[in-house]
């Protein structure tokens, strides 16, 4: 780059800082100015008392609070500018017009505050999506006023570190590879950043879709999909901000430990965290209410991802999430819905009616049709207690007067009380009668649909299930048990929230769901039944589905469960994360399947080693760790196939320094050496991977192979697969130019 150039981009960069820092300094002194003006207001207040009165004091202090949060909020922004104030620069010409507008794009925008000139622009700005989709040439972008066409005649790409130029160059075509190679060749060694300035024009079309009110991201390990959904909320807050805040999203994590590992990616591109939960949050409040013990995930995982399941509950897993399972559900629910006080007898007392046999179906089917089922059974009670009303009061007066006449007792309270329990004993069957015909025992008609196999073919199209008798087994005898198994919990939390009503939000308006491989259409069915206001950006890559038997959906089949109508499939294609020689590693363990390398970054041989028991697993590793430690690398992620495995691995190695062990789905993100399962390494990545366990009888069943490609493309610069005995037949299958092995094998 010719030295003039550079010396422009010098001079304009100090002219950007210093229009942050009198920024900085215009809003430090608007700060101090509205402390000094609150003190004084509430200097005032003590000193005369009544005058002001207390309302007024509430409010000022509220919209100082307000105020001061906001200038808190711009003053640590421009702060973030005073390091880094743009990352690109784009010379633009707009079709009809001669001038050419050189176009700066950063994580906020700035204007000078004198001329107006606008000298950075926000990421997210209409105008900035061209430095993202196009290199030099025709180019054009989308803003509310329509589609504007031009020329670009620069794209320019910028360090900027602490307010230094690092280095700049052009580039053409797309975000070049140089910063690629550069940001992925990086260590990983903190938690997931933003990737603001490098997006690839297929991730942006993403980001920043706002016609589709579905969109499904689909895409191979590392392909960025939870970083586009993390830069897609950022950029729906900036472009629906007066409808849109952070507490109007919601981002559906697989546990906590990744949700800990993803929340600095919105604050460093200036945006507050938005609300994040797991589906497990959702059914441990489901279960306050409910007597029976929900058995955990990490229980059920352990036991899915051990190597002796019974059939019995592979069968059972694979059912409760299938889709004839969950029709069956649903019209047994809609059976509930409508028929079911259909056979309901007419209340009598004493020869007398007091509620008629169609006045139930007249409330259930009718008045209260809008009400979940077990709502309107309540209302219906609350009818006949009126009705009872007069008839206590009666029967009450002709026990009074019968006890009277009997002469035996004379003191008034004592016949009063006398008549109440006499009354109390005569109405009882009809108060049970009643208590019991408008209770829904929701443990009871769950179990009833597996206990009653008429009940069950007549709500299912299709006959039962080839292996109904295992599944009627196992679900009666535990729900008998007072437990509901893991697999269980999606459709029974369906049937509750149908019977007795969801705790809906409306406040929610975006939706987020990662990892949602793992989800099935039940798991859909309850989403939109909680969030009813939502748009969703739903990523997810079927291949990493590491829950054997489940029937996961295809989103495909998820979008017609949500809004059909307004869907988009979006599937990316590039992956970002590994080396080149990792990538080719992982692609061979999943023969079929192609992904396209982002960036051909060159790295050392995955490397596969033959252990021959527990004292020498724990030698090879200790020295792994070494050498990949003294390479600069930081994060090591040891991965084990479940808890029980890993707990062991732990042991074997606990006299390595710093090293943590992580079982738990509550526990924070740890970088550095840690021992974690398959199931909470899902997600995450690290510098090394290192693969235990990875023999013929850990990864055997063909659903063990996608949990070795996931674990295995965690990995972004060295890969390390060690196994006792015979190796997986996975890893037999994969052709030996593509890893190396130590020279002792
Ligand atoms: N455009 C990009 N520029 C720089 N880095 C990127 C880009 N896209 C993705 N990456 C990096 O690639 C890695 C993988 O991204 P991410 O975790 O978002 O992918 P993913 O598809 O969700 O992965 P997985 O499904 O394997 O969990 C991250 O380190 C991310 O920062």
């Amino acid at each position: 780059m010719e030295q003039q150039e550079r010396q422009f981009e010098i001079a304009r960069l100090e002219k950007t800082l210093s229009q942050v820092h009198a920024q900085i300094k215009i809003s430090e002194q608007t700060s101090e100015s509205h402390q000094s003006n609150l003190r004084d207001t509430l200097q005032e207040y003590w000193k005369t008392g009544s005058s002001i009165d207390e309302a007024q004091i509430i409010d000022v202090m509220n919209r100082q609070r307000a105020l001061t949060s906001h200038i808190h909020y711009t003053a640590e922004h421009l702060r973030k500018m005073l390091k880094s104030p743009y990352f690109g620069r784009v010379d633009f010409i707009e079709s009809g017009f001669s001038e050419t507008e050189k176009i700066y794009i950063g994580i906020g925008s700035l204007s000078d505050n004198e001329t107006g000139e606008f000298l950075v622009y926000d990421w997210r700005a209409p105008v900035s999506a061209m430095f993202y989709d196009f290199g030099r040439g025709q180019a054009s972008y989308n803003c509310p006023a329509g589609t504007i066409t031009g020329v670009i005649m620069l794209k320019r790409q910028f360090k900027i570190v602490d307010g230094r130029i690092e280095y700049m160059f052009d580039s053409d075509l797309k975000i070049d590879d140089e910063i690629l190679q550069q940001l992925l060749g990086k260590s990983a060694d903190d938690k997931m950043h933003t990737i603001v300035n490098s997006i690839q024009r297929e991730q942006n079309q993403i980001i920043r879709d706002q016609k589709h009110k579905v969109l499904f991201v689909e895409g191979p390990a590392g392909s960025g999909k939870t970083s586009v959904a993390l830069h897609r909320i950022a950029f729906l807050l900036y472009q629906n901000r007066e409808s849109l805040t952070s507490k109007n999203v919601l981002i559906l994590s697989p546990n906590h430990i990744f949700s800990d590992y993803i929340s600095n990616v919105l604050p460093e591109i200036g945006e507050e965290n938005v609300v994040q939960m797991t589906f497990q949050d959702y059914v441990t409040l489901s279960n306050a209410n409910i007597q029976l013990h929900f058995q955990s995930r990490k229980d059920y995982l352990e036991e899915v991802l051990s190597n002796n399941v019974s059939k019995k509950r592979a069968v059972n897993i694979s059912f409760k999430s299938s889709s004839p399972f969950m029709q069956a559900l649903i019209k047994y629910l809609e059976w509930l819905s409508s028929e079911w006080v259909g056979e309901y007898p007419a209340i009598e007392f004493r020869g007398e009616t007091i509620f008629r046999k169609e006045e139930w179906l007249h409330y259930y089917q009718e008045s209260f049709a809008m009400m979940p089922p077990s709502i309107r059974l309540e209302k219906i009670r609350i009818i006949l207690q009126n009705r009872m009303r007069d008839l206590v009061h009666t029967i009450r007066q002709e026990k009074v007067d019968q006890i009277t006449a009997a002469g035996e007792e004379i003191n008034e309270k004592i016949i009063k009380a006398l008549a109440r329990i006499e009354a109390r004993e005569e109405l009882r069957p009809l108060i049970e009668q009643i208590e019991q015909l408008t209770s829904f025992d929701i443990i009871a008609e769950y179990k009833r649909l597996f206990a009653d196999d008429k009940l069950y073919s007549a709500v299912s199209n299709t006959t039962s299930p080839t292996d109904w008798q295992a599944i009627k087994t196992h679900t009666v005898k535990s729900v008998s048990r007072g437990i509901l198994p893991f697999e269980d919990l999606p459709p029974f939390l369906y049937f509750l929230g149908v019977i007795q009503g969801f705790a809906v939000n409306k406040d929610i308006k975006h939706i987020v769901i990662d990892e949602a491989q793992d989800y099935t259409a039940f798991h859909y069915k309850i989403l939109t039944r909680l969030f009813p206001n939502c748009s969703w950006t739903i990523v997810g890559d079927p291949v990493q589905s590491i829950q054997p038997f489940l029937s996961t959906v295809k989103f495909a089949e998820a979008s017609e469960i949500i809004d059909q109508e307004h869907t988009l499939i979006f599937t990316l294609t590039k992956s970002y994360r590994a080396t080149l020689e990792i990538q080719a590693f992982c692609q061979a363990l999943l023969p079929g399947i192609h992904t396209e390398v982002a960036i051909r970054r060159k790295g050392q041989m995955p490397t596969v080693i033959s252990v021959k028991d527990f004292e020498m697993l724990a030698e090879q590793i200790n020295q792994t760790v070494q050498v990949i430690l003294h390479a600069g690398w930081h994060s090591i992620g040891i991965i084990t196939k479940n808890a029980v495995q890993a707990t062991e691995v732990y042991e074997l190695l606990k006299s390595l320094k710093n090293i943590t062990l992580v079982t738990k789905e509550d526990d924070e993100y740890y970088s550095g050496v840690i021992v974690i399962p398959s199931y909470l390494a899902k997600g995450l990545e690290f510098d090394a991977v290192l693969v235990v366990n990875a023999d013929a009888e850990n990864y055997r069943r063909s659903q063990d192979r996608q949990i070795l490609y996931t674990v295995c493309t965690r990995a972004l610069h060295c890969l390390y697969i060690y196994y006792m005995g015979t190796p997986s037949h996975f890893l037999n299958e994969i052709d030996t130019k593509l890893y190396q092995k130590p020279e002792w094998i």
